[in-house]
């Protein structure tokens, strides 16, 4: 049986609505094509309060951002991309091009080939957020990826000297000092002054989520990564405290990221819910976290595994911390989430900043359909075939003439039967097109 000790509240009492954001993105993604640069600076003006020329930085500004970096911030940075950076290789060199001989004399083949630019969004409205730098750029350059232009808001004013380090550090050919929409419609449809990417990625608050959602098609996108959702999976093997700490951790991102606990112990998970309460008044991000929690935060009691597992592939989570004396089996058994963080030691934060695993996750149940960001979104999968001996034309000839005859398909019928003729084949049975 499922018990909901805590449950989220509705999107109408929430005073959500979907149906705004996807309005106010279409008209202004319009505008920025119509409107090129002009519109793009306005918008910059309106909610980032910047008024530049060029919202591209110069060498200069570069460096000058580097050199605000401490030496302590600089090491911590080198060390979490190092960190990705392997990772990234690792998963590169997983993916092999493939060539085979299926039959005698048809050879089928698959090469992995990067995107040629692509636009890294890098959120910064709220937190400054550097490792989201790593894992857009730098993953985008492992993939080998030629053309990468990075995005982020100014914080504070101006660009933020940590951010730019971190992507000029993972190898950013082009940096932008813009957030929201303006900056991935900027990237996506191209302006005066910024050339057009072919690919957007990165996360995003629900404007740029939707921004990207729109532009699909236009350009690539990774995935839809909205505001964060973390779900905690444990069981009486770790205590309240540890769930409250990972539950409310997450949920400061924004005021809008929901934290489930998922238990088969009812006393765990009312500990946990009077931990929050102690932790909230004490955490600094009170505010948004409490917010999250009041309005998206859920707390389930499960009799059963099997149930638990049920319900964490239902909300599909984007983080899923699992601290349960099982954790392997939900590792073999889970099949949707973004990503699993298995056992009290390691945890979704070590995962954001610094292991070694990407951050950028999918949200809103897209967990179901895809994984997040990877060294593999940046690379296109394009099969080619050639036959080497007559045999294998004249063979597949046939099949292929009798296939199009079945589908009403002259023309694709005489590219068949004209290789058939030519390389000794015995049989033309589709002559439509010749009649
Ligand atoms: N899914 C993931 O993998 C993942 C990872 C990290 C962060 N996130 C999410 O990224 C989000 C970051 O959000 P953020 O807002 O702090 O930064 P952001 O950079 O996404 O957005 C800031 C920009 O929003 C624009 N903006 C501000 N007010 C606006 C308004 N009223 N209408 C339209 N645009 C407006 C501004 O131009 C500003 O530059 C959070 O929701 C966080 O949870 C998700
Ligand atoms: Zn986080």
């Amino acid at each position: 049986m499922i018990r909901h000790l805590k449950t989220a509240k509705s999107a109408e009492e929430r005073g959500e609505d979907d149906a705004k954001v996807r309005a106010i993105v279409e008209e202004t993604l319009a505008e920025i094509e119509a409107q090129g640069d002009a519109k793009v600076r306005e918008l910059s003006v309106k909610f980032d309060q910047l008024d530049r020329e060029s919202y591209r930085l110069t060498q200069a500004e570069i460096e000058q951002a580097m050199s605000e970096v401490s030496e302590r911030d600089l090491e911590d940075i080198k060390f979490a991309q190092t960190q990705i950076r392997n990772f990234a290789q690792h998963q590169r060199d997983s993916m092999k091009d493939v060539e085979v001989e299926t039959m005698p004399g048809v050879i089928l083949g698959h090469k992995n080939i990067p995107v040629n630019s692509v636009g890294c969004y890098v959120p910064g409205g709220k937190f400054p957020m550097v490792a989201s730098a790593h894992m857009s750029v730098l993953t985008a350059k492992v993939a080998g990826v030629k053309r990468v232009v990075a995005a982020a808001p100014p914080y504070q004013g101006k660009p933020h000297p940590a951010i730019v380090t971190a992507m000029h550090l993972a190898g950013a050919d082009e940096i932008l000092v813009l957030g929201g929409m303006q900056a991935v419609g900027a990237m996506a449809l191209g302006t005066e002054t910024i050339d057009p990417v072919d690919m957007l990625v990165g996360p995003g608050n629900a404007f740029v989520a939707e921004a990207k959602r729109q532009l699909y098609g236009r350009v690539g996108i990774d995935l839809f990564a909205g505001p964060t959702e973390t779900m905690v999976i444990a069981d009486d093997t770790v205590d309240g405290e540890l769930c409250a700490t990972d539950l409310l951790g997450q949920a400061e991102h924004g005021y809008n990221s929901p934290a489930v606990l998922l238990t088969n112990s009812e006393q765990l998970a009312k500990d946990t819910m009077s931990e929050i309460e102690r932790l909230l008044e004490i955490l600094p991000t009170a505010e948004t976290a409490g917010k999250s929690w009041e309005d998206y935060g859920e707390v389930i009691v499960c009799d059963t595994y099997e149930e638990m597992l049920e319900q964490a592939d239902f909300y599909a989570s984007e983080h899923v911390q699992v601290m349960t004396d099982r954790d392997d089996w939900f590792l073999d058994n889970m099949t949707s989430y973004g990503a699993l963080f298995l056992g009290p030691r390691t945890n979704v934060s070590y995962g954001d900043k610094v292991i070694g695993t990407n951050h950028t996750l999918p949200t809103k149940k897209a967990g179901r359909y895809t994984g997040g960001l990877w060294v593999g979104k940046f690379i296109k999968t394009h099969t080619y075939q050639r036959i080497t001996t007559d045999e294998a034309s004249a063979l597949v000839g046939e099949y292929c003439s009798r296939l199009c005859a079945l589908e009403h398909f002259a023309g694709h019928g005489e590219q068949a039967n004209i290789r058939v003729r030519r390389y000794g084949g015995k049989d033309v049975p589709y002559a439509g097109a010749a009649e």
